[in-house]
């Protein structure tokens, strides 16, 4: 059912996660005029704050010394109107888990992790309204890089929710001069965008460091956003959001940048890297590899055919060579554009 209960004033924001992406949006909500509290689960990330007011995945970035980062959930989340989610998507059903009790009935909830689960194929939304019902489960998405943000320069996204109310306080209570968030309903379209960008990313990243050329290039983002549309438009999502900023703008500016971990990945890979290697423990995060068979396998419940993906799926499984999964591709019966 969806709930259309108002939201209560927004005062107090907890972010879960001091990885990039959870301290840049701890930064947006502070510039926002909210206070904030950012839970790391590491002494280091605490220390490199408290000693020299940095986080090591931010680079040499000052932040806010208004920030309050800690290891204590108890007192981040006491009180919290407004709790941000920002681990990765493998990790979001453990971290809500651990942080029930901690978090009061009402409070929107809001995932920043762009993918889909292996095993159960849940967006986030799904997996925070199964570990925390009685809350109001949110999506925040959109092209925004951690280091963009985090340094305040200018980033629109959306954040959607079944619920209106909820994504249009959660959109106020973030709004700053340099972050524009658009509200939405489409929590399907906003989620399949996201997930989506980061498998192409990776394929776009191969073209690219197999050196095939911009024409290949530009032809793969093409025909990638025409799979990114089916497989969302096959489970409900709404054409205006696949062509919004959470589909459209986060795959340009994901297939195309260096600043993209997915796209440096897929550069790595064509280049001839072994993807065992590029995902060593500690070494960054590409969600694309995570999402990719998650992704085939949910299109093919739905009788959708994602060609790249599934290629990008096989790659990174190490099935297929990039070699081979390029002509794989060339060769696929010819057929219409809009099919
Ligand atoms: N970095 C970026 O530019 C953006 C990232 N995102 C998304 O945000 C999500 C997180 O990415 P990043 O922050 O960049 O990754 P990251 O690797 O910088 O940080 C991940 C953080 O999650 C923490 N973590 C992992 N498992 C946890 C658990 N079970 N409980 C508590 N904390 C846990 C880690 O300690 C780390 O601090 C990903 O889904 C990514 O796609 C979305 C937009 C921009
Ligand atoms: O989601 C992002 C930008 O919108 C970040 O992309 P990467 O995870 O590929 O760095």
């Amino acid at each position: 059912m969806i709930e259309t209960s108002p939201l209560a004033p927004i005062e107090r924001v907890a972010v879960i996660g001091a990885g990039a992406w959870g301290t840049a949006l701890a930064l947006v909500a502070l510039r926002a005029g909210r206070s904030v509290t950012l839970l790391a689960r590491d002494a280091a990330t605490v220390g490199a704050y408290a000693t020299a007011g940095r986080n090591p995945r931010l680079g040499d970035l000052a932040l806010d010394p208004g920030l309050v980062v800690t290891l204590d959930a108890d007192a981040a989340l006491a009180g919290a109107d407004l709790v941000i989610l920002a681990v990765p998507t493998q990790a979001t059903r453990a971290a809500a888990r651990a942080h029930a009790g901690r978090i009061a009935a009402g409070v929107p909830v809001v995932g920043a992790a762009k993918g889909l689960e292996h095993g159960t194929r849940a967006l986030v939304t799904e997996i925070l309204a199964e570990e925390l019902p009685g809350t109001r489960a949110a999506i925040l998405s959109g092209p925004s890089f951690a280091a963009d943000v985090a340094r305040g320069l200018p980033t629109a996204v959306t954040v959607a929710a079944l619920d209106d109310a909820v994504a249009e306080g959660v959109a106020r209570a973030l709004s700053s001069p340099s972050f524009r968030p658009y509200a939405s309903h489409d929590v399907v379209g906003v989620q399949i965008g996201g997930a989506l960008k980061n498998v192409l990313a990776i394929a776009s990243g191969i073209v690219v460091g197999r050196g095939l050329g911009a024409s290949a290039q530009a032809a793969l983002t093409a025909r990638g956003f025409a799979e990114l549309t089916r497989l969302g438009q096959a489970l409900g999502a709404e054409a205006e959001t696949l062509m919004g900023l959470s589909g459209l703008g986060d795959l340009v500016l994901t297939a195309t940048s260096p600043q993209s971990r997915n796209f440096t990945l897929g550069l790595a890979l064509g280049a001839g890297g072994r993807i065992a290697d590029l995902t060593a423990t500690g070494r960054t995060l590409a969600e694309g590899v995570h999402t990719a068979a998650v992704a085939v396998d949910f299109a093919a419940a739905h009788g959708v055919e994602l060609p790249i993906t599934a290629a990008v799926a096989e790659v990174v499984a190490e099935r297929l060579g990039v070699d081979a999964a390029i002509d794989r591709l060339m060769s696929r019966p010819l057929k219409r554009e809009t099919a």
